[in-house]
């Protein structure tokens, strides 16, 4: 079996990317989306990349961007994958020539295969829950209407937390698993222990 891949978002303080690292998490993500109470501004965000060792990647996660917005980004935030959690297109998704990733926002009557078909340059199709504000809500989606072979690794998010992530993972097998709201104390603010309980149920599961 192979191990599911771990990305914390929504990071805005240097001891929280200290403990996300620490507890053994993949990749963190930065929020460029100013409606969000978890975005960061790009000397911020600098900053916490900064924290990073060698082989924990930075995601920047972006709704619906200004095309210059994201080159300003990408000029100042050492970040190895973008993340789109809007309504982009593949072509805006692709016109900046980094990996990225695209959420589809799931609810009943999504065609989750289409989905991946409209956006073929993604290097995996997250699935979010279909929330007010684009994401991060914390709320789960019925996993049953996850179909099989979505033909590219999937990124499982929405509403999980030490407590459900361990079922998550050993029902769909992720290629990785993505969390905000189930890690922190307060929005933005995440919460060493449950990071902790996060990445070890993640673990437990992966057997
Ligand atoms: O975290 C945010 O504030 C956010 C804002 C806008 C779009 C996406 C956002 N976060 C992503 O949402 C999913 C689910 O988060 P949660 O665990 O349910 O809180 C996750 O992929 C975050 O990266």
């Amino acid at each position: 079996m192979s191990r599911t891949r771990i990305k914390i978002c929504g990071l805005t303080r240097p001891q929280d990317v200290r403990a996300a690292v620490m507890a053994g998490a993949d990749a963190i993500g930065f929020v460029f989306y100013p409606p969000s109470p978890r975005n960061v501004g790009f000397d911020q965000a600098a900053a916490l990349a900064a924290e990073l060792p060698p082989f924990v990647s930075a995601v920047g996660l972006f709704v619906n961007p200004a095309p210059a917005f994201v080159q300003q980004a990408l000029q100042q935030v050492p970040l190895q994958l973008l993340q789109f959690h809007g309504d982009e297109s593949e072509v805006e998704c692709a016109q900046y020539g980094r990996p990225w990733i695209k959420a589809a926002r799931v609810r009943p009557g999504i065609d989750l295969v289409e989905f991946a078909f409209r956006h073929p340059g993604a290097r995996g199709i997250l699935l979010d829950a279909f929330v007010d504000g684009y994401g991060g809500g914390g709320k789960t989606f019925d996993w049953s209407l996850i179909p099989d072979g979505l033909s590219r690794p999937l990124v499982l998010s929405g509403g999980l937390d030490p407590d459900n992530v361990g079922e998550a993972v050993r029902r769909i097998r992720p290629f990785a698993v993505d969390v905000s709201s189930g890690v922190e104390s307060a929005k933005g603010i995440k919460d060493a222990a449950k990071v902790a309980a996060f990445i070890a149920g993640v673990r437990d599961a992966d057997g």
